[in-house]
């Protein structure tokens, strides 16, 4: 399969690697705005985000590979696809249910593991190591750090960022584009906007959208 990634920072190696590790997969394009005119490194395109519309082609897919959600949602907007040209990615590494269901564009990191009946939502990232338990219902956007662990029956909202080892207990909903601090214990709801951080948490502060 042809794919195009788009973001090259950190987050987009460890995705490249992932992807380089499976034959049946091809990078032909690496593309972000650090870019200002396109080249070619390795037998890879390197070039602004402008580019996909040149190089994208039916039988092409992309994974947006940009850890923070805000950034990665507007550029998911900004592009215009449909859902069917986004790669879910997961690991080999990862344990998903069969029941779990994954939403486009999402990643699942090394040693993650999506237990039963647990819904992901798309673009999302599922990071090394995290646990997303039973019957969670996870929003799209949403970043579950190295680590972290939600039990069952935890949602949340579109955009929430849980930080690396925080635990969030069953049945929390965590509102939408909250963050929860590293290693962080959740035993409340947290509303939508907020950052949330110690064991037990306390909010520290709102949250302005840009
Ligand atoms: C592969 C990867 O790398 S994936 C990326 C994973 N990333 C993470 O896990 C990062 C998670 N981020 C954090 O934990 C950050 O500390 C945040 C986002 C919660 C807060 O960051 P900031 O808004 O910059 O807060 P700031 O550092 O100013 O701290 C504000 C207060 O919260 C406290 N605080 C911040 N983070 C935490 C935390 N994780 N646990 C407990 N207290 C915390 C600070 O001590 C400070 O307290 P004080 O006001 O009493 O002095």
């Amino acid at each position: 399969m042809k794919i195009i990634i788009v973001g090259n920072g950190g987050h987009s190696r460890v995705i490249q690697e992932m992807i380089s590790s499976t034959k049946a997969n091809k990078i032909i394009a690496i593309l972000d705005d650090k870019y200002e005119h396109g080249f070619q490194e390795k037998g890879i395109i390197h070039a602004p985000i402008s580019f996909l519309v040149r190089l994208f082609r039916p039988d092409t897919k992309v994974v947006v590979a940009i850890g923070r959600n805000d950034v990665r949602k507007k550029i998911v907007k900004g592009l215009n696809l449909l859902p069917q040209h986004y790669l879910s990615i997961i690991h080999p590494s990862a344990i998903v249910s069969a029941s779990a269901k994954i939403g486009y564009g999402t990643v699942i990191m090394p040693q993650a593991v999506i237990n039963a009946e647990a819904e992901i939502g798309n673009h999302c990232i599922i990071n090394t190591g995290a646990i997303i338990e039973h019957d969670n219902e996870i929003g799209d956007y949403t970043h579950v750090s190295p680590n972290a662990t939600l039990t069952g029956n935890v949602s949340t909202g579109e955009g929430v960022h849980v930080g690396s080892s925080a635990t969030i207990i069953p049945g929390i909903h965590l509102g939408r584009w909250s963050v929860i601090g590293a290693g962080s214990t959740v035993i409340e709801h947290i509303p939508a906007y907020s950052k949330a951080v110690g064991s037990p948490t306390r909010i520290i502060e709102r949250i302005l959208m840009k």
